[in-house]
């Protein structure tokens, strides 16, 4: 984005910057001590749109550009930039697909705030504003070779349009029938540090000795598809999201036995004796986590697999008559030209300019939940007719 041009500098000295319009495609907002300007590309990556901070006591640009979480909006011509609670700022962008038009900027809500604490630099994060309120995301956890990954392959097969899942990145070697992007993001550990490092990651764990972790991204690509998704994640990934705003399910599957166990892994063939022995001696406290955390809402017993996986389909709501197709993504279509007033946990939205209707557009964020990192869900929409 480069240095901020005097026009911003000259309106914040003003005072003009609560929602007020910097330039055609500019918008500033002002929160506690400092100004979020929203407009141009962002420093690293041109695709996405820029913010940029201004401290009000110092009256002083961030030296360089916040770094940025979660997946934001490509720049558009204008924005209509509100205020909300927990730090959060409404940004409505105008003349864009209904699939594209709202979104929240955290700036100091406490995700950013832990985020900021984690990667000790400052912090900003999108989530896309999605309408009504789609299913929870699932996070299966258990010991490996219980059989987390045969159970996660049936649902996806019986009902392949309502889950997705959740493609993480690991250190791990591939395995001879695991494919790139597929089972895994098979990557380097200085890479995957790195992108840790600049916060692309919901959670990440060491997990028998390598690295794993679910990004961000691989949330958002499930969640914008319209389906369910489903992350296949150990105890400590598990904590980790528990602790984050994803309002997710946790189920956690135990196996029968011990012996069970070191059967079904030794039958797998996929790990050598010293690595099926570390996964054993890990599944113990694994097992304990599961039981006596307090993460998990749901454990199954994966004895019998049919009995299992209807025992599981069961908990998820689904059963022989489940419709097959996923939910519809609806969009959320605005006026080209409007603009945006707020009332309390109402945004109005009306239309402005000559093809104008007197339609106004009320968007209820009353029962918002989730956010960064991932999607904003629950918006309310209604029109009315103001004339
Ligand atoms: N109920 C069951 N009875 C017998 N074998 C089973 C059962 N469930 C799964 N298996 C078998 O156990 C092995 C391990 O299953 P799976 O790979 O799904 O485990 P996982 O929990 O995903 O392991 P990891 O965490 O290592 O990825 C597989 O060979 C699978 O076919
Ligand atoms: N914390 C995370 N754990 C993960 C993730 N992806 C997988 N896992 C867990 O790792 C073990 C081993 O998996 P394997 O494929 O090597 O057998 C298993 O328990 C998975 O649940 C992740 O993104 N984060």
């Amino acid at each position: 984005m480069g240095g901020p041009p005097a026009l911003f500098v000259d309106h914040l000295e003003n005072g003009h910057t609560n929602g007020c319009l910097l330039k055609s495609q500019d918008t500033s907002v002002q929160i506690g001590d400092r100004s979020f300007v929203i407009g141009g590309s962002h420093e690293e990556n041109p695709l996405f749109l820029g913010v940029q901070i201004h401290d009000k006591i110092t009256n002083k640009w961030y030296v360089s550009s916040p770094t940025v979480l979660g997946t934001g909006p490509m720049p558009c011509k204008a924005y209509s930039a509100i205020v909300l609670k927990q730090g959060r700022i409404l940004v409505i962008k105008k003349d864009s697909a209904s699939d594209d038009s709202i979104w929240f900027l955290e700036v100091d809500s406490p995700f950013v705030r832990e985020q900021r604490k984690l990667l000790g630099k400052e912090v900003v994060a999108w989530s896309k504003g999605v309408r009504g309120n789609a299913e929870k995301p699932i996070v299966i956890s258990g010991p490996s070779g219980v059989g987390k990954g045969t159970l996660i392959t049936m649902l996806m097969k019986e009902f392949p349009s309502m889950f997705g899942f959740s493609v993480s990145h690991t250190t791990r070697s591939p395995r001879c029938m695991e494919n790139n992007g597929v089972h895994y993001h098979f990557t380097d550990k200085t890479v995957m540090e790195k992108e840790i490092n600049d916060g692309k990651f919901l959670e990440f764990a060491s997990v028998h000795g390598n690295l794993y972790g679910t990004s961000i991204e691989s949330v958002e690509v499930v969640t914008d598809s319209g389906k369910r998704c489903i992350l296949d994640i150990d105890v400590q990934g598990a904590r980790s999201v528990k602790a984050s705003s994803l309002d997710a399910m946790f189920i956690f599957v135990c196996p029968p036995s011990m012996k069970e166990l070191e059967d079904r892994l030794r039958a797998r063939g996929t790990e050598t004796e010293e690595q099926i022995q570390k996964r054993l001696r890990n599944a113990e406290a694994e097992i304990r986590a599961g039981k006596s955390s307090g993460i998990f809402g749901h454990i199954l017993y994966n004895d019998n697999l049919e009995e299992c996986y209807k025992s599981l389909k069961d908990l998820l709501g689904i059963n022989d008559d489940a419709p097959v197709n996923g939910l519809e993504v609806e969009g959320i279509n605005l006026p080209k030209e409007h603009t945006a007033t707020k009332m309390e946990d109402k945004i109005l939205i009306q239309e402005t300019g000559e093809a104008t209707k007197n339609n106004m557009i009320v968007l209820d964020l009353s029962s918002i939940n989730g956010g960064a990192p991932g999607r904003t869900r629950g918006i309310g929409l209604d029109t009315v007719n103001s004339s």
